[in-house]
């Protein structure tokens, strides 16, 4: 398929910017203390949810003060796309947790199914304990699991779709220093 980029261009053009680069930063800060004030005994593996949870996890990784192991998994339900549909695994963890806490990251607690897939499947497979952040939570009343709250939440945006800081607008602007939301989403 195509893309036209100037299609693309016009969206990030006309974006309205939720959370600016500075506060997006003090906000990944603000996590970092939180997870090193409670995992720093724990010994946990870490595995950023790929392709959203990039930006995320490499700016937090390193701001982590205790041991850790870092890894990722891929699992997706949006392929580029600006609704969500089946989930669908590209890529499994490849390290060992059982036994283990794990520490997730991914870029965004929409709806939830992903992060609730992802939860089930590490406890399934043996975590001694399953642990969440997650950049962004969006505020509306669709989640999957309406009871469930990530353990760690960088900042809470409106019911829009954002990209930025590892988030897409169909494949694009991942890149983008702050998040936005799409003009009419
Ligand atoms: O809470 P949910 O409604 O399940 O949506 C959140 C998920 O959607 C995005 O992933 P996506 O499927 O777009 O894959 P990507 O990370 O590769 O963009 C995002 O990275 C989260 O993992
Ligand atoms: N880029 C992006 N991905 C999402 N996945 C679930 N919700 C969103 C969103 O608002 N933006």
């Amino acid at each position: 398929m195509s893309v036209d980029l100037a299609h693309i261009r016009q969206v990030m053009a006309e974006a309205d910017c939720l959370h600016p680069e500075a506060e997006v930063e003090a906000a990944i800060d603000a996590v970092a203390s939180q997870i090193n004030a409670q995992l720093a005994e724990r010994n946990p593996v870490v595995f950023c949810v790929m392709n959203g949870g990039l930006i995320f996890a490499g700016k937090l990784a390193p701001k982590l003060n205790f041991p850790l192991e870092l890894s990722y998994l891929h699992a997706t339900r949006y392929c580029n796309q600006t609704s969500g549909g089946e989930l669908f695994w590209k890529a499994k963890p490849e390290i060992s947790f059982i036994d283990r806490d794990v520490l997730i990251i991914d870029d965004i607690l929409d709806e939830g199914h992903t992060l609730g897939a992802i939860i089930d499947f590490c406890r399934h497979a043996g975590a001694a304990a399953v642990h969440t952040a997650v950049l962004i939570d969006k505020d509306h009343q669709r989640k999957a699991r309406p009871d469930f709250k990530a353990d760690y939440v960088g900042l809470t945006c409106v019911d829009r779709y954002v990209f930025g800081y590892g988030m897409d607008y169909k494949g694009y602007w991942r890149n983008a220093p702050g998040i936005y939301a799409v003009k009419g989403l």
